[in-house]
């Protein structure tokens, strides 16, 4: 490890640090990013560009007695380097190792575990609403992205600062991009207000010169901010979140310590809540992801040199196949559009947005929006493929039930990352999406066992007229050759079984079929049916099966809770066969390669066996 990391009592010794020490500090912590990060893979460029703002921040506040919470905690390996974490690295987002976003278990400078976007102003303002009561006094600050601004809640959080009578900082990092490029009138905002960097010695020296003048001269500085909007805009920057409450400072070079370190002295010192707006450079530091910062906000190893993934694989990913069958229909169905909430890229959207640029809808991080905004396409006659990942579509809960399927429309929710999603752990899983979308009422849902079914799937869907979900995982597709008809609630038998039948969902049924493989060895034939619909759930080809088999397993990639099992239990509940339900417990799972941690919770093809041979003879 780096001469300065090593020896450093971090982050104590900072704030003793001279400016031109911290100086070299961010070359090696910079050179240690790109190293670490190019053999465990990571989220690079976000870091790379929030070097100097950690640094100021934990030299100017006193973590973890004053809280700093980071919004999606992405952009966190510099704040954990500087937490004495840097001996951590080789483990990042390992199964046991280091998380890649911030975890509390894992260190109390890691005050809150983010994971979703645009939480942080929120709960800044809980904590110090918290710390007022208690007549606390340390200080609350909130590290938001850009990108992380876009989302609804941020806003909401905004607003309500308006309420509060006492200190809070929120730091925005401003870095232009999103994952990809950032979209909206916000940014846009953003824009000028970074444009605007350029005059602010005009503006300053037009304050200073107007409040040399004797007497007049301070009133009429007091003046500028009662005047009209036109001065107001003109002089004052950020003038959106003086409205709000806040004082606002900048924007600021995020990349010049002592700058920032001299603006965060001055914001401890208010009693007003103050947002400090720093301007940075995402993937600074390393030539390749300044030039595709996008490439390099989530990358897996890489060669340091070349800049290129080590392993590629050649298999297309299922939202590869998602997004090239979706440019397939929208050619032949002008009314089929695309809705994405800031994942165009990690959707595969962009490559629908190359071909129909004006039919691709970037709304920024806000799903909820996202779904609302497709019901009014679908309102008016659109057909609307939404694709959010599983995870993250969490958010739009309440908009899938009022805005879709209480209206009924034909909007098609493509839920991509179902499933088990490895090393972003916890907050990233997908597990949860038949659980809060199979109550819904008037709502299909459907999950395809490989690539080739996605596209038969989506076909189904393009002519499905009413609400429907198709859930598919991260990763590589498995291809078929053999087409089927996809029919409203039809199941398709794929193997004949003697006392036991196992029903599997989308990315499971490889691993069911591998199961009954392993159990022909050990005498027990096993049928395999692929369930393809969890609503409407193939009721007829369920009972005929209760009436040859005495055991019916149930696998999914989702939690237990709510899940297909359940579904499937509720149907079998009088026929006197036995149900055994395999899928993730009712709890949150780490991080860990998909496979570790499919073998780890007896989810891999030798413990389904295994669980199916013990409940067979037991
Ligand atoms: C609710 C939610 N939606 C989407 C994401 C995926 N996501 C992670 S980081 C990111 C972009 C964040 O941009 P910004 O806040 O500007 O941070 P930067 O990476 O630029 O530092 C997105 C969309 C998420 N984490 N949470
Ligand atoms: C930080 C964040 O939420 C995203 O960058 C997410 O990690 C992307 O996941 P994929 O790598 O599966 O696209
Ligand atoms: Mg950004």
């Amino acid at each position: 490890m780096n001469k300065y990391i090593a020896g450093l009592n971090l982050p104590h010794d900072l704030k003793t640090m001279e400016y031109d020490e911290l100086e070299v500090l961010t070359y090696e912590i910079r050179d240690f990013l790109i190293e670490k990060v190019s053999k465990t893979g990571g989220h690079l460029s976000s870091n790379l560009g929030a070097v100097e703002l950690s640094i100021a921040l934990h030299r100017i506040f006193d973590a973890p007695e004053d809280k700093i919470i980071w919004d999606v905690g992405h952009q966190t390996y510099v704040h954990k380097i500087l937490t004495g974490r840097a001996e951590k690295f080789d483990s990042l987002r390992q199964l046991g190792g280091m998380s890649g976003f911030p975890k509390n278990a894992e260190s109390p400078y890691d005050i809150f575990d983010t994971g979703h976007s645009s939480s942080s102003i929120s709960l800044a303002l809980g904590m110090a609403a918290a710390r007022d009561l208690s007549g606390d006094d340390y200080n609350v600050i909130s590290v938001i992205g850009d990108g992380a601004m876009t989302g609804g809640l941020a806003f909401e959080a905004l607003n309500n600062v308006g309420n509060l009578d006492s200190k809070l900082i929120v730091v925005l990092n401003d870095n232009g991009m999103s994952i990809s490029h950032n979209t909206g009138g916000f940014p846009k905002y953003l824009g000028k207000l970074r444009a605007s960097r350029k005059y602010i010695s005009m503006k300053e020296s037009v304050k200073k010169s107007v409040s040399k003048v004797p007497v007049i001269g301070k009133g009429v500085i007091a003046g500028i901010h009662h005047a009209k909007d036109t001065i107001k805009y003109a002089v004052i920057d950020g003038v959106i979140f003086e409205e709000l409450g806040f004082k606002y400072f900048g924007p600021i070079d995020g990349h010049n310590i002592k700058e920032m370190c001299e603006t965060m002295e001055l914001a401890k010192e208010s009693n007003d809540p103050v947002f400090i707006h720093v301007i940075t450079k995402k993937g600074k530091g390393y030539t390749k992801a300044e030039e595709k910062p996008n490439i390099f906000h989530g990358i897996g190893p890489f060669d340091m040199e070349s800049g290129k993934p080590i392993k590629n694989s050649d298999k297309p990913s299922y939202s590869g196949i998602f997004a090239r069958k979706l440019t397939d229909l929208a050619s032949k169905d002008s009314r089929i559009v695309a809705v994405s909430a800031a994942m165009m890229e990690g959707t595969g959207l962009d490559s629908f947005h190359d071909t129909f640029p004006g039919r691709a809808f970037d709304v920024g991080i806000a799903e909820g929006h996202a779904v609302t905004f497709a019901a009014g396409l679908a309102k008016a006659g659109l057909k609307p493929f939404v694709a959010i990942y599983s995870t993250f579509m969490q958010r739009a809960y309440d908009q899938i039930i009022e805005d879709v399927c209480l209206q009924n429309l034909p909007v098609v929710l493509c839920i991509d990352r179902a499933g088990i999603v490895g090393a972003d752990g916890e907050t990233h899983h997908g597990i949860f999406d038949l659980s809060y979308l199979k109550h819904m009422p008037n709502m299909v849902i459907m999950a395809p066992k490989d690539g080739s079914e996605l596209e038969l799937m989506m076909e189904f869907a393009s002519s499905y007229d009413g609400p429907c979900a198709i859930r598919y995982p991260r990763g590589t597709a498995l291809q078929s050759k053999k087409k089927r008809n996809i029919i409203l609630g039809k199941a398709e038998r794929l193997k004949e079984g003697k006392n036991v039948e196992i029903w599997a969902l989308g990315s499971m049924v490889e691993k069911a079929l591998e199961a009954s493989e392993i159990l022909k060895e050990n005498g027990i034939i096993a049928g395999v049916v692929n369930a393809s619909f969890v609503c409407p759930i193939d009721k007829d080809m369920l009972l005929e099966s209760s009436g040859k088999v005495s055991l019916i397993v149930t696998v999914e990639d989702n939690v237990i809770p709510g899940g297909m099992g359940e579904e499937i239990n509720n149907i079998l509940i009088n026929t006197g066969v036995k149900v055994v339900n395999i899928g993730w417990p009712d709890k949150f799972i780490e991080h860990g390669t998909c496979e570790e941690l499919y073998i780890k919770y007896k989810m891999d093809s030798s413990s389904i066996a295994e669980r199916i041979k013990r409940e067979f003879e037991g």
